[in-house]
């Protein structure tokens, strides 16, 4: 899969930029905060709906604009696509080849995509959150279906919520409805999960191995209500909300479901988050990206995009030479950096960046 141009209209320091690529390496090259990684989170943008950075769409407008507008033409299985994207008045509005989508699950994973930054370090040392929202947005290109169904959890929890903060007499039975619709959509997700995280961990154990000449065995593990088990967490789910719907009662709160769960990166069987180093936690958000790659190829039978903001300054030279040749063999990366020389003679497409300009280098 490829991009081979994009159209930013008065999206983040971009009034109106056209951009050509090429297959193979792309770089984009300048120095700080002249409008690199914008360009990078604008084809993550019109390819997932969602930004890699930002969770509302009013940061990416351009300063004093109420609207931003991005088109790009695709290259899958040999096939052209546009997609376009619009948000004016605060609303989105997706297209695919000139049709409207109804829905984002409609859209998401038409064109796949692994986005690569440092602060993908977040992903093992940060919360559990994080690690969920990077599960479920690789799952979501996978299989639509896992979007709707996180709406349809979050509408439920929301809900609940709600119910639990009231606290009516009666509210007994109504809690009782939607913990029945907590458990038929979180087994869903749960299962989802859990599956994903075998695949992803399958492939970085290979990946890890091989950058850490095979001194030390990465695992992921999906945790879902305190279990290590898939069939276990689904036993206990249902007994588990009967059995503290009293404490959710008391405490107004929610304190049972899979928007709590986390997956555990181990090395050597410990904890990686608590006891890994910091080359050492780096080492595994590459594994894991480039497992990434790996999953969705099996699965779509080419690979998705690759992009990397910035992160050969963050890698030593033993794991970016490993990662500039995995890069060899895909379609197409287009990484951002702040000096060229040492990428210059892998590169198809040279192109520097000021000042929200974009240029070829000759
Ligand atoms: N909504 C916006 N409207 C206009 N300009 C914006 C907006 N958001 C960010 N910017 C500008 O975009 C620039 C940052 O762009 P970007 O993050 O792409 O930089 P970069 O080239 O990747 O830099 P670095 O190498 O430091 O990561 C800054 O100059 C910032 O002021």
């Amino acid at each position: 899969m490829e991009i081979q141009w994009l159209h930013l209209k008065f999206f983040r320091n971009y009034l109106d930029q056209e951009v050509l690529f090429q297959s193979g390496l792309n770089i984009l090259q300048g120095e700080n905060g002249q409008g690199k990684t914008n360009i990078l989170e604008g084809i993550y943008y019109l390819l997932t709906g969602k930004s890699y950075r930002v969770h509302r769409e009013q940061e990416l407008m351009s300063w004093g604009e109420n609207e931003f507008h991005l088109h790009g033409d695709f290259l899958v299985q040999k096939r052209k696509l546009r997609l376009e994207s619009h948000y004016k008045e605060k609303r989105k509005i997706i297209k695919i080849n000139q049709v409207p989508c109804r829905k984002l699950s409609e859209y998401v994973g038409t064109v796949n995509v692994v986005f690569f930054s440092p602060d993908d370090l977040a992903m093992v040392k940060g919360g559990p959150a994080e690690r969920r929202r990077f599960l479920d947005l690789h799952i979501a290109q996978h299989h639509s279906k896992h979007i709707q169904l996180l709406n349809a959890y979050n509408k439920v929890i929301q809900q609940k919520n709600a119910l639990l903060k009231r606290g009516q007499n009666g509210v007994k039975s109504q809690l009782e409805l939607w913990n029945e619709q907590m458990v038929r959509i979180g087994s869903e997700i749960i299962k989802n999960r859990w599956e994903f995280t075998d695949l992803l961990s399958q492939k970085s154990q290979e990946v890890y191995g091989q950058i850490s000449s095979g001194r030390e065995k990465l695992t992921m593990e999906y945790h879902s209500l305190g279990k290590e088990n898939l069939s276990e967490a689904l036993e206990v789910f249902p007994k588990l909300m009967e059995e503290k719907m009293a404490l959710e009662m008391e405490r107004k709160m929610i304190l049972v479901g899979p928007h709590r769960d986390d997956i555990l990166f181990k090395l050597n069987d410990r904890s990686a988050r608590l006891y890994g180093s910091q080359g050492q936690q780096r080492s595994i958000v590459l594994s894991t990206k480039l497992a990434e790659l790996e999953v969705i190829r099996q699965n779509k039978g080419e690979y998705p995009l690759l992009l990397l903001d910035d992160v050969l300054s963050e890698l030593d030279e033993l794991r970016r030479d490993y990662l500039l040749d995995y890069v060899k063999d895909l379609q197409q990366t287009i990484i951002t950096i702040t000096s060229a020389e040492t990428l210059t003679p892998r590169a198809s497409l040279m192109l520097k960046v000021e000042n929200g300009q974009i240029r070829r280098f000759d």
